[in-house]
């Protein structure tokens, strides 16, 4: 008896058992991390996205809402070979739809051959493998969501340690996991959290020492409004970015992004800083890449595929990272990125106080 099933490009149907029930649809991806499913399940970047974990059970560890990284599961549906009932009956309240009991193992051979596809999932007593099938049809190509910003950024601004001794960041908020905040205001930053489509006005009245694009869902190229912040800012606000933060800045600055064939996800992609030669164990979630850097410097790749993992500028004061350096979940090699972010702030008033 199986009362939930998975539809993939190629009209082909996977049985599967019920956790939480629904009928939805989304672009296929996998994640390897083995940790930190609480924390996958609520970054925003996983919008519009069917996430399938490879390790084969999730939810031993419960479920705690201080490892959140939004107020929401972004996923539109959950697979795993495992899931607890744990991390099954969260899910039923979150009214995001989840499934077990199929080889996942063959999933992402299927999604690491051919690439991260459009599928459909249906869950419940009721479902048939037709229902799945027509998930599948309406299911949009991820390029294709040209909206999903406004689905994820905060609408009004909001400011977080007003009274903070460090330097004020403006963090464009494209999809921001929580953690990137926490990490600057741990650090004594001020730290605005603005929407991806904030004016240029509103930057001018805030006047921050640091322009921060944090992470998102979907398409780089659909962030225009974004984009336009970078390209008025760039060389006049010191400037950081993560994942899509990179993206978006490598793009609007004479370079481009493509789709990959999989991506990176997980939390133990290894990057070798190329002047230092030191490789870092790093989190990432990533369907998209840089293949241009335009104005900047590759200055960290992928040691699987040479991908660029950090660009920089020192004649601009730009830094940006593929990976996610708030590592959570993850391992904690690269929070030194924060403290290098803040201090292109600091050398600038430095050198314009002398
Ligand atoms: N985590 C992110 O910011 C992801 C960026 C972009 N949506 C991608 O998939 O490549």
């Amino acid at each position: 008896m199986t009362d939930a099933y998975v539809a993939l490009e190629g009209e082909r149907v996977v049985s599967a058992r019920a956790r939480a029930p629904g009928r939805t649809r989304g672009e296929l991806v996998f994640t390897t991390a083995y940790t930190g499913y609480e924390e996958s399940l609520t970054d925003p970047s996983y919008e519009e996205q069917v996430l399938t974990f490879s390790y084969p059970l999730i939810g031993n560890y419960g479920v705690r809402s201080e490892r959140f990284e939004s107020d929401r599961v972004h996923p539109r549906a959950v697979v795993a070979r495992e899931l607890t009932d744990d991390v099954a009956s969260w899910l039923t309240e979150e009214d995001v739809p989840a499934v077990d009991h199929l080889d996942t193992r063959e999933l992402v051979i299927g999604i690491r051959e051919e690439g991260a596809m459009r599928c459909g999932v249906v869950a419940g007593d009721d479902v048939t493998p037709d229902d799945a099938l027509d998930e599948l049809a309406q299911c949009t190509a991820m390029s294709d969501h040209t909206d999903i910003g406004a689905q994820v950024s905060v609408d009004d601004p909001v400011t977080y340690n007003r009274d903070g001794t460090g330097p004020s960041v403006a963090l464009i908020d494209c999809g921001a996991k929580d953690s990137i905040a926490t990490s600057l205001i741990d650090r004594g930053a001020t730290v605005h959290v603005l929407p991806y489509d904030t004016t240029e006005a509103a930057i001018e009245e805030l006047s921050p020492d640091l322009l921060f694009v944090s992470n998102g869902p979907g398409d780089p190229k659909n962030f225009d409004a974004t984009s336009k912040l970078v390209e008025t800012y760039a060389g006049e606000i010191p400037m950081a970015g993560i994942c899509l933060g990179q993206q978006v800045i490598a793009d609007t600055l004479g370079g481009d992004t493509e789709k990959m064939t999989f991506g990176h996800r997980g939390v133990n992609q290894p990057v070798r800083d190329l002047e230092t030669g030191q490789v870092l164990m790093t989190t990432q979630n990533h369907g998209y890449t840089v293949s241009d850097p335009g104005e900047l410097n590759v200055t960290q790749i992928n040691v699987n595929d040479d991908t660029p993992e950090g660009l920089d500028s020192d004649e601009l004061d730009i830094k940006t990272r593929q990976y996610h350096p708030e590592a959570n979940p993850g391992p904690h090699d690269t929070l030194g990125f924060f403290d290098e972010v803040l201090g292109m702030v600091e050398s600038k008033s430095t050198v314009s106080a002398d």
